[in-house]
């Protein structure tokens, strides 16, 4: 039996609908309006067109968005100002740095800089603490999009083995923080596996839930995955001038029992959740 496809784009839309509308009350109730800045050094193609994609979604939403484009050569220094001054700017409501940033720069010199009330990316070390703690303040992106797309299963999480291929701070590591959680998250034992991991295809085909997130092209082949298994993909690699996930899409979907594609998976679901904390940032502020 095929799986189920979990249409990310058709999900987003409907968060960023219900978003639209909480958006236009809160706007009524309190006369503000929420208002996010991205900022982007550099010419990455890809980052100018999820920062494009995250301003149009903002406007869609009634949220007011502002580009700050910043050089590639932009020093640290100038980078950490820009930073401090919206920080201080009582108009905005959130910050986003999209990553990654040029080699010179150090990332987390910069993230760090970020007022954690405006962080919307959940990337500040006081955020993740809080997020540690079962507390959470903001949810990052990706991993508050998986959660979304996880629960949209028919799968029950509470004890199930999810694994996770990658260890990145901005995916790896929060999500398995939020698969763990009572309540909130799923409930779920968690592993993470790494470049590093001994076993790594055993330890995959014990998995109940497979969270994708290496930057491999088509990794997870379909003899890794348990019969019945929710497989995530949150890979975006290039080949041939086609997109293609971690995952082997077209095999694994004969043995999983929900899927996501890529594209129109993950991606637009983590555009979706940054406006659900931008609106939160608003009422936060
Ligand atoms: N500050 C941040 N930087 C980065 C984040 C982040 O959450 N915050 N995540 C990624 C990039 N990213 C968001 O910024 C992102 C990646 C992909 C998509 C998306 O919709 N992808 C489409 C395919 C688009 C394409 O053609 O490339 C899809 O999967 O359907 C949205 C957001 C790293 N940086």
């Amino acid at each position: 039996m095929s799986a189920e496809i979990i249409d990310g784009k058709k999900l987003a839309i409907t968060f960023r609908e219900q978003v639209a509308q909480e958006v236009a009350q809160f706007k009524e109730q309190s006369q503000i309006v929420p208002h996010l800045t991205a900022i982007l050094v550099g010419e990455d193609p890809a980052s100018a067109v999820y920062v494009r994609n995250k301003q149009r979604a903002c406007e869609k939403a009634g949220i007011q968005s502002t580009l700050k484009r910043l050089p590639a050569e932009t020093t640290q220094d100038k980078l950490h100002k820009l930073v401090q001054e919206l920080n201080a700017d009582q108009s905005v409501h959130g910050i986003l740095v999209q990553l990654p940033l040029p080699k010179h720069i150090d990332e987390v010199a910069i993230l760090d800089v970020v007022n954690p009330l405006k962080d919307v990316d959940a990337f500040h070390p006081e955020n993740v603490g809080l997020i540690v703690q079962g507390r959470p303040r903001y949810l990052p992106c990706t991993p508050y999009g998986i959660q979304q797309m996880i629960l949209s299963t028919e799968m029950e999480t509470a004890g199930k083995h999810a694994v996770i291929l990658g260890r990145s701070e901005i995916v790896g590591k929060p999500m398995a923080m939020l698969l763990i959680q009572r309540g909130l998250g799923a409930d779920a034992t968690v592993t993470i596996c790494h470049s590093r991991t001994q076993n790594l295809k055993e330890i995959v085909q014990s998995a109940d839930i497979i969270i994708a997130a290496i930057g491999k092209p088509e990794f997870v082949t379909a003899d890794m995955v348990k019969p019945g298994a929710v497989v995530i993909d949150v890979g975006i690699n290039r080949v041939n001038e086609k997109l293609v996930g971690d995952v082997a899409f077209d095999s694994v979907k004969e043995i999983a029992s929900a899927i996501t594609p890529v594209p129109g998976g993950v991606g637009p679901m983590t555009i979706a959740m940054l406006l659900k904390n931008t609106l939160t940032a608003a009422r936060i502020l």
